[in-house]
């Protein structure tokens, strides 16, 4: 079992009559990672994650969980995943309590008392039947439904939209230490400001292909600063041009505006000190706009 992969999608392809959902996607998850699965709406997020689930069949390529075939190998894999599906699916009727006794009945693992102590630091009324829950208390159950039984992989499909921040706090922390334990996590967003705060690695998924995997930590190194230098002397805009890496630069009196990743700032700042300054002002982009930069919003990608 050692070093192999929680999740594995090698060259994965699904086709949907004339649209190609998902194109020769392939990446790997270790134990105890947390991935962010990130991309725009229709991107091929949740067809990805219910190949995983052997759900759907690939056209081509395979879907592997703890080096299982998700598709011939969905019962198995099944007992190995909590499963947040994009769209919650849930009895009207029974009460959250009346789920986790029917879930933990189907999987044969009462698991009440983890779903409780889950259930509290959610927040959550496991006593009010479901149909007076709101979208996020629904959120929350299908979150504790996934998460009671103790599985070793997460695959969970927007699970924080209609969370509020608090919970969305405590809910990064219940994700974290499931990976402490050597748990996996697969999770899926469109929103770069959350799957930052929890994920190891991104991969960024347009129309269908995996355009970049990377670390959190890299990306952060790629970060966008924005600069405003106001000088007490005529500067010449070419000099700070010329640094590599430095972008936008304009002057505009003795004021100078740029923007340069975060490996850029020592070369640009020292050419800065070289005139006399007055005021100094660096502000890091979010993440979001450092994607863009980087990666384009994808909108005018063909599929
Ligand atoms: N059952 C289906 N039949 C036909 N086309 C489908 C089907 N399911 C998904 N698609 C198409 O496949 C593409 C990818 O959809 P998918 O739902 O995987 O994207 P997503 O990244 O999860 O988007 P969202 O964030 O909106 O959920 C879209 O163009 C969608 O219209």
């Amino acid at each position: 079992m050692a070093g192999e992969p929680a999740i594995q999608v090698e060259g994965l392809t699904k086709a949907y009559g004339r649209t190609t959902a998902l194109r020769e996607v392939s990446f790997a998850l270790d134990p105890g990672e947390v991935f962010g699965y990130l991309g725009p709406n229709g991107a091929g997020k949740t067809t990805t994650l219910r190949l995983l689930m052997g759900m759907i069949r690939p056209t081509s390529g395979a879907a592997r969980v703890l080096g299982m075939d998700s598709w011939r190998e969905a019962v198995a894999v099944h007992r190995v995943v909590g499963y947040v599906p994009g769209e919650t699916r849930l009895y009207d009727r029974l009460t959250g309590r009346q789920h986790v006794a029917y879930f933990g009945h189907l999987r044969g693992d009462p698991g009440e008392k983890r779903a409780t102590v889950l259930a509290g630091r959610l927040d959550l009324d496991l006593d009010r039947p479901t149909r007076s829950l709101s979208k996020g208390n629904r959120q929350k159950l299908a979150v504790v439904l996934a998460l009671m039984s103790e599985p070793r992989v997460l695959i969970l499909d927007e699970p924080s939209g209609g969370l509020d921040p608090l919970v969305q706090h405590e809910f990064h922390a219940l994700l974290r230490e499931h990976t402490t334990t050597g748990g996996s996590v697969l999770f899926s967003s469109h929103v770069l400001a959350e799957v930052q705060r929890v994920a190891d690695r991104i991969g960024v998924l347009r129309a269908g292909r995996l355009v970049t995997v990377d670390r959190v930590d890299d990306l952060r190194a790629k970060s966008l600063h924005h600069i405003r230098a106001r000088f007490a002397e005529d500067v010449p805009a070419t000099t700070f041009a010329a640094v590599p890496d430095v972008r936008d630069v304009a002057v505009a009196g003795r004021v100078l505006t740029c923007s340069a990743p975060e490996l850029a700032l020592d070369a640009l700042v020292k050419e800065i000190a070289r005139h006399r300054l007055l005021d100094f002002e660096c502000v890091e982009a979010d993440l979001e706009e450092t994607f863009l930069t980087y990666y384009g919003s994808g909108a005018d990608d063909a599929a």
